[in-house]
């Protein structure tokens, strides 16, 4: 495990003082960066690597000369851009802004569903309740409104997840395929990925896809578009219900970025409830991203940081886990860990568990 965060308190008063600045104008930084991409005045400085002065970017990006000079004076200020004389160049972390693939999913996702709503951040620690998501709708939590909310907040969500999961899949579904399942079912399965390719992989191979109904239109879509219908069954359930438990019968129970979704005592029950579907060789594989178990300690920023999104929109009860904590969950609903695969995809693990 790779000890994150140890240099905490290392630097000078002054340094320190500067950090907590960063942090209390982070929404202004934020918005500035963002609006330097989403209006051109990135894409135009990576496009003159000679440089542009305020005026030549006004010109390039049909923005005022008082709009530049604000957005590029916080920038330089943000390491976004460098000066030299009259003119401004994009700096490296620029351009990981304006083109890597994970800054961008995290920008979207924190302007277009996450930043409204964690202004009621300090309701929500306390209630316990996504007092956030009232941004959105009046819905209990954000899963069963997923396929509903506003286009750009649905995009960026669906964008979110995706790119910290699908990364992981194919490798995830090589090493599933490894123990020869003929039935699997695919729990919180959203809108088929998963289920899709592991389908494909293997035309023999059986998958349910168990999660609310309202998530399951959206993957009936896209399953009947690629014609795998025969192969691929939909069983509507709420896995929180009492009366919803799980299907028998399955060689492995498939979990890729579910259990996140819930509380501490959600997890125990729903694992309790998994365990009651099990036999001996039943196989249950849960994929989460854990924040302690990772090789670079950006993604364990990435990670630990969108545990506010569950806290203030999603649910108000659950979060990125620990992998401590998350095994003993395990262990509480009579199950064992068997073994643990990393670094699956940018950020995942596998772990594979069978009844205690
Ligand atoms: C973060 S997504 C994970 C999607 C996918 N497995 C992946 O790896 O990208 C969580 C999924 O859990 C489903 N879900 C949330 N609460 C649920 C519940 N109470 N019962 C069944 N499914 C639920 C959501 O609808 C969503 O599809």
């Amino acid at each position: 495990m790779n000890p994150f965060f140890n240099d905490n308190d290392s630097v000078s008063a002054l340094e320190a003082q500067y950090n907590a600045q960063r942090i209390a104008f982070a929404p202004i930084v934020f918005q500035v960066a963002r609006s330097m991409r989403d209006l051109g005045v990135l894409k135009a400085l990576y496009e003159h690597k000679e440089g542009l002065s305020i005026e030549a970017l006004a010109k390039e990006t049909n923005l005022s000369t008082y709009g530049i000079t604000t957005l590029i004076e916080t920038s330089l200020s943000a390491d976004i851009v460098k000066q030299k004389g009259e003119l401004y160049f994009i700096t490296k972390t620029g351009c990981f802004l304006l083109n890597d693939p994970m800054t961008i999913a995290n920008m979207n996702y924190n302007h277009h569903v996450n930043y409204q709503g964690l202004f009621s951040l300090d309701e929500a620690i306390k209630s316990g309740k996504p007092t956030g998501l009232k941004v959105f709708g009046e819905w209990e939590t954000i899963y069963p409104a997923l396929s509903i909310l506003p286009e750009n907040a649905k995009q960026s969500w669906f964008t979110f997840d995706h790119f910290y999961s699908d990364s992981a899949f194919p490798e995830a579904v090589k090493k599933l395929l490894s123990l020869k399942p003929s039935k699997i079912l695919d729990v919180g399965g959203n809108t088929g990925k998963f289920s899709m390719l592991i389908a494909k992989s293997d035309k023999a191979l059986h998958v349910t896809i168990m999660d609310l109904p309202e998530q399951l239109a959206l993957a009936r879509e896209n399953i009947e578009k690629a014609g795998l219908r025969e192969q691929i069954d939909l069983l509507p359930a709420n896995v929180l219900a009492p009366k919803h438990s799980f299907p028998k019968g399955f060689d492995i129970i498939w979990m890729s970025q579910f259990l996140d979704c819930f509380s501490e005592e959600e997890i125990v029950n729903i694992l309790s409830k998994a365990k009651e579907a099990m036999n001996e060789q039943t196989l249950l594989c849960i994929m989460e991203p854990f924040w302690d178990r990772q090789r670079f300690e950006t993604s364990a920023f990435c990670i630990i940081n969108t545990s506010p999104y569950f806290t203030a929109m999603a649910n108000g009860c659950s979060k990125m886990y620990h992998s401590k904590d998350f095994i003993k969950l395990i262990e509480m609903a009579g199950l064992k860990v068997d073994e643990i695969i990393d670094h699956l995809g940018v950020c995942q693990s596998i772990l594979k568990i069978k009844r205690g």
